[in-house]
């Protein structure tokens, strides 16, 4: 039977008389509820003028949480006669214990008459039931979505054009063909710098247009109101929902722009002295503070940082001024390194990580840059701190820069240098904006971290430390603070291959002298790229990290007779981190299977005997949730409440499990959960926060974020939420890039942080709808079939509509 609109509309239509309804409405035969557990009523009626035989009611697919009951029990052999007038009920009773939507549809059979003909008809009703908690009902919306309209120029179109043009700093536009001739033609040295800033000025174009959409008055406020802050009553705080979503980005140092209303045009610039949850504190000249009343009315225009992309464009300069063609376009020769014992003795076993720190420590790459390359956890960051501990101890005179993208992969780049380090040799600089309650505990003492905000020591001071750790655009005060080219005589950059070109750069130029110098890249191009807004800059290259640039377009990185030449580049592919059943999908996917399991055996084995593991052995999990992917006020980011609380669910038996029966004890920094939206976060860190009163337990270091906060991160327990519900909202993750869904990078970068247990929690229906999680679930249902390996704890429900699911039997079975 080919389902379609009006056959549909035919089964649920009442009819001969007979209506079926209910207490709440029922809308295009679906009657919806959200409930704990519930028993609702449906009432046959007959409306006509004459008897109609009540004959059965079938469920039309198997119910697993759903009873029917009648008094007469109806059936066919006991039929109920129905007189014009009468009613009758049904009772659906409603029990279940997991969270999600559920749905039950009902075909009721009637006969007109039951002596002298065989006719029947049918009406279809289907009952919905969207069962939740009262964690569930607090992690409501707080308000309705209301999306905000787009500008009329929301993006930068393919000619380079877009109303705000005019506001850039430099109108390149204007040299239109020549232009395009240059974006189209291949990064090389000649055209370095020039095509690199071409290609930043059109991602602030984009980045203009953005923020452009949060100024006020915009389509949601017509003005702004502030008050004074209760703490400082030099401050004013100004309400900005979603900016703790970066929406905007507005960071502690930022400015931004308030007129009042009705008081001219003269304008103030607020200096943003704190982030809040949804809100800024602003410092504003005495001048408004003195005019500043209560309920006063203001404009504001909300402005990006340029400085970020100031410190890129000058290091795309510096670059060409300090001649670093050779590292930034190599090709040279080796020399042989010396054997040396090392601090990481479990590397000494690992002839490639072995060798590879071996030949940092040579030098034996330069000018070019030493590559690391390989799969998750493979000791790319180990193998990186391995070599830098060594120089520092070989090489009494050396200075090293230590490096990566994000201030999570910085932290965790220290704390391992940390390890068998003398402390006082060790800086690691944060940037002024850095929220200070971040700062990981281990690293304050060695940071510039002082008190409530961060200081910057001069630059004599800073040149003593021997290891300096940044992230790669905080690098860029160490150019402004005027550390000569040459001081720093190793330039380490973890995660690579996250960061843009320009971002990689900022470590690079000015600091490093490309004669000396040695320059050390790790990371993996099939994890998380660089972030890009803008679809043009994408378009032309920008996307591509200075990493995966030289490991694809320079021979020296390339296989020769199927060996890599390990004077200029090592990959690894051991795997020390992951129980072999969490990276079976991710190595056939993205790693052709070359990659060995050789994780230490205890721990990655310390969950396989979990009592809620269903097959054990197996320590990954993936729960099916029939959730549904909410927004809620002004923010177009989604969350799952259905989702938060299955992970809750999860978290607290991993928390209470721990010590028994032969589980080892587990602290909530050994715990990561993570989710693809920015709103899902913050739901989950507020079920946290009841998760952590209910258990009496401190849970501030249990990481959750993004994946991007996840890069280069392991935990031994990880919980993941993939969020999505909806599948006309999976290609709009697909086109803007968002989510897990059609997300290959984001994907891989999820699935690979767990040490001894995965557990994902999603709506496979959806999932399945892309190929990498088609492989990933189906290969779970498969083997679960074989009893083995991967098990899919509970089968959903359909999201589609429930007549559509009944009418096609084998689209059912499919499922
Ligand atoms: N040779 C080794 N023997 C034993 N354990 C190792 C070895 N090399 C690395 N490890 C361990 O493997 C885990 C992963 O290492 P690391 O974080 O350096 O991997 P990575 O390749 O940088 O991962 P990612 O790609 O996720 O950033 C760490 O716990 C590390 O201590």
């Amino acid at each position: 039977v080919k389902w379609n609109r009006k056959y549909c509309d035919l089964f649920i239509a009442d009819k001969n008389g007979i209506s079926i309804t209910s207490d709440s409405p029922i809308e295009n035969g679906k009657l919806s509820l959200c409930v704990q557990n519930t028993e609702v009523l449906l009432t046959v009626k007959n409306v006509g003028a004459e008897p109609v035989y009540f004959i059965s009611y079938t469920p039309l697919y198997k119910l697993q949480y759903f009873t029917l009951l009648d008094e007469h029990k109806v059936t066919k052999t006991n039929p109920l006669a129905i007189q014009a007038g009468d009613s009758y009920e049904i009772k659906v009773d409603f029990r279940c214990t997991t969270v999600g939507f559920y749905e039950a549809a009902l075909a009721f059979e009637f006969k007109p008459d039951l002596q002298h003909s065989t006719a029947t008809f049918t009406i279809v009703r289907s009952v919905e039931v969207h069962f939740i908690t009262s964690l569930g009902i607090e992690l409501a919306p707080t308000a309705p979505f209301r999306p905000q309209p787009l500008l009329a120029c929301a993006s930068v179109s393919s000619n380079g054009f877009c109303s705000e043009v005019s506001t850039l700093p430099i109108c390149f536009f204007c040299f239109g063909s020549f232009r395009r001739v240059l974006l189209e033609s291949p990064l090389r040295w000649m055209n370095y710098a020039e095509k690199l800033k071409l290609l930043l000025h059109l991602e602030e174009c984009q980045m203009e247009v953005d923020i452009k959409k949060y100024n006020i008055p915009n389509n949601e406020r017509e003005h702004a109101t502030m008050e004074l802050d209760r703490n400082n009553r030099n401050l004013l705080v100004l309400e900005v929902p979603g900016v703790s979503e970066n929406r905007p980005s507005v960071l502690r140092g930022d400015n931004l722009t308030v007129w009042p209303i009705g008081k001219g045009y003269k304008k103030y610039r607020g200096y943003v002295h704190n982030v809040e949850l949804d809100s800024v504190k602003l410092g504003f000249a005495a001048e408004l503070l003195n005019l500043f009343v209560k309920n006063m009315k203001f404009h504001v225009e909300f402005s990006f940082n340029r400085l970020t992309l100031c410190v890129q464009h000058r290091a795309a300069e510096l670059a060409i001024s300090h001649r670093l063609g050779n590292v930034l376009f190599p090709a040279a020769p080796a020399n042989s390194p010396q054997p040396t014992e090392l601090f990481d003795s479990k590397l000494e076993k690992n002839q490639e990580q072995y060798e590879a720190v071996q030949h940092i420590i040579a030098g034996s790459s330069k000018p070019a840059p030493y590559l690391v390359f390989g799969p998750p956890g493979t000791g790319k960051t180990v193998t990186m701190v391995e070599a830098i501990k060594q120089i520092e101890k070989t090489q009494g005179s050396c200075r090293i820069l230590a490096c990566a993208p994000s201030n999570s992969a910085a932290d965790l780049l220290c704390q391992k240098i940390m390890e068998h380090m003398d402390k006082r040799k060790v800086y690691r600089m944060y940037a002024k904006s850095f929220n200070t309650t971040c700062v990981p505990e281990e690293l304050k003492a060695c940071s510039n971290l002082a008190g409530d905000y961060f200081q910057f020591p001069l630059k004599e001071k800073l040149m003593e430390y021997k290891i300096m750790v940044t992230t790669l655009i905080t690098a860029g005060r160490l150019v402004t603070g005027g550390i000569p080219p040459g001081h720093f005589t190793h330039i380490f950059v973890d995660e690579a291959g996250h960061a843009v070109e320009t971002e990689c750069l900022i470590s690079l130029a000015g600091l490093l002298c490309p004669e000396t110098g040695q320059v050390v890249l790790a990371g993996d191009p099939k994890q998380l790229g660089p972030i890009i807004r803008s679809t043009f800059a994408l378009k032309y290259g920008l996307g591509v990290s200075l990493l995966e640039r030289l490991m694809t377009n320079f021979s020296v990185y390339q296989k020769k007779d199927g060996k890599f030449n390990n004077h200029f580049v090592t990959k690894l592919l051991r795997n020390y981190r992951s129980h072999p059943a969490i990276l079976k999908i991710p190595n056939e996917m993205f790693y052709d299977n070359e990659l060995l399991c050789c994780a230490d055996e205890y721990l990655r084995n310390s969950y396989c005997s979990w009592e809620h593991l269903p097959p054990k052995g197996f320590p990954v999990i993936f729960h099916a949730v029939n959730g549904k992917d909410e927004r809620e006020a002004s923010s177009p980011s989604f969350f799952n409440r259905d989702e938060v609380e299955v992970l809750m669910g999860y978290l607290k038996k991993v928390l209470q499990t721990q010590g028994k029966k032969g589980h080892g004890t587990i602290s909530p920094k050994d715990i990561g959960i993570i989710a693809p939206y920015r709103k899902q976060v913050q739901k989950i860190r507020q079920a946290l926060c009841k998760v952590a009163k209910d258990l009496k337990m401190d849970l501030k270091w249990l990481k959750v974020g993004c994946v991007e906060e996840f890069q280069g991160q392991e935990r031994k327990v990880v919980l993941v939420s993939t969020v999505r519900s909806n599948p006309n909202y999976a290609e709009m993750d697909k086109k803007f890039s968002l989510g897990f869904v059609k997300n290959e990078k984001r994907f891989n970068v999820a699935l690979t942080r767990a040490k001894a247990l995965l557990i994902v929690v999603g709506n496979p229906m959806i999932l399945k709808s892309d190929a990498t999680w088609d492989r990933y679930i189906s290969c779970g249902l498969l083997s679960s079939t074989h009893n083995t390996e991967l098990h899919i704890k509970e089968r959903s429900e359909t999201a589609e509509s429930v007549v559509q699911q009944h009418l096609d039997p084998e689209w059912r079975n499919d499922l």
